[in-house]
């Protein structure tokens, strides 16, 4: 579906709760080139060869040669991958996926090897060593190989890349975004995710001081990292371990020392923090229950009813949702209190059904 066409399609669901003065904007990415993770089925043709699959119709059907919607150090190594994978016995067997994530700032991809069969891990370490030594055509010198079987893991170098932003006022940010865990796909937008999230708080806070944020499902602190600036303090809250571990990387690498990451759910951050304490996955007691804004970017199915109640006491909601359907369910549900100030439609996803829209929700004047 066309861009247009889902953007005409959210004027259209979010007719009533968008006002005259709602600022709309749309952040419109390239249709090619711009997904930075891309996960794929390897299939056998009649002739035995190796290939790429997509699902369709059920099973891993669509196969492709080529994925011009993935960046280029991905295009650039898909193909030497399969072929040098049939080479190695111990490579080959039992391959059933392939993922591939990368830095378009240093061009470094992570691919990671899935089987049905239980892989040795000796055997296929010396193979996939040896197959970044010499294969690729020189493609290979900034690939690292992880390799999956069920209960075991093991790689040539580190288990994530390194990628860096360059937001419009000069400074530069930089993440680990981990195999296996969340990370935004398309570079551009998640900057221009960023800007919107950075214009919105520097309007919340005006000449304002002290004023401090809550965000849940903070992924590896992308956004974290790109208001610390403007925000006084952040808690920032994650259920997987390994986004935290990045999380707090990401903090170390940006010289960033007023968020603090939190390991914990947020429907059990919420349900605690409506009875007046704050607790982490372990039950530990948190230093404050007081901040002036929220930020929340729930997977797609949106706001559990406990998060989606503790939101509603904010003056200032800040909302990214890659599932806006549930986003205004969200809205109708709980957040009918608030209007909605600011909408940007983020197409983090061309060439799908697909679309990301993030909003600035304020507390209606009594
Ligand atoms: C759409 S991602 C957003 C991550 C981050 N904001 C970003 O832009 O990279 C949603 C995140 O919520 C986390 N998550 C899912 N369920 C959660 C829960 N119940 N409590 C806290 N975090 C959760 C996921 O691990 C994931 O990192």
């Amino acid at each position: 579906m066309s861009l247009e066409n889902k953007v005409a399609r959210l004027r259209v669901a979010f007719a009533d709760v968008l006002t005259p003065s709602t600022s709309f904007e749309i952040a419109e990415s390239a249709n090619s080139g711009h997904r930075s993770r891309c996960r794929f089925q390897v299939v056998r043709d009649d002739a035995g060869a190796l290939k790429y699959a997509l699902w369709a119709n059920g099973g891993p059907n669509a196969i492709v040669e080529t994925f011009p919607d993935a960046v280029g150090a991905i295009q650039d190594v898909m193909k030497g991958v399969l072929r040098a994978a049939e080479r190695r016995k111990a490579c080959e067997r039992g391959l059933e996926a392939a993922h591939f994530l990368a830095s378009v700032a240093s061009g470094r991809v992570l691919v990671t090897l899935v089987y049905s069969t239980p892989i040795e891990e000796g055997e296929w370490l010396d193979a996939a060593r040896e197959m970044l030594a010499n294969d690729g055509d020189g493609v290979f010198a900034k690939v690292e190989l992880m390799g999956r079987s069920k209960g075991v893991v093991v790689k040539t170098g580190s288990d994530r890349v390194e990628e860096t932003y360059e937001l419009r006022d000069g400074t530069t940010l930089r993440y680990h975004h981990a195999e296996g865990s969340f990370s935004n796909p398309n570079r551009a937008i998640t900057i221009a995710t960023m800007e919107f999230l950075r214009a919105c708080a520097c309007e919340i806070v005006g000449d304002g001081k002290n004023v401090s944020a809550l965000e849940l499902y903070c992924g590896c602190a992308n956004h974290s990292c790109a208001l610390a600036t403007i925000f006084d303090r952040i808690v920032a809250v994650e259920i997987n371990p390994s986004l935290v571990t990045a999380a707090r990387e990401s903090l170390e690498m940006n010289e960033i020392d007023n968020v603090e990451v939190v390991l914990a759910d947020s429907q059990n951050v919420a349900r605690s923090m409506m009875a007046g304490k704050f607790v982490d996955v372990q039950g530990k007691a948190l230093s404050s229950t007081d901040f002036d804004v929220v930020l929340v970017d729930p997977p797609r199915a949106g706001l559990d009813p406990d998060t989606l109640r503790l939101v509603s006491t904010f003056d200032h909601v800040l909302y990214v949702s890659c599932g806006p359907e549930n986003l205004l369910q969200n809205i109708r549900n709980g957040l009918s209190t608030h209007v909605v100030e600011k909408f940007i439609v983020l197409d983090h996803f061309p060439n799908t059904r697909h679309i990301e829209v993030a909003v600035y929700m304020r507390r209606r004047a009594l």
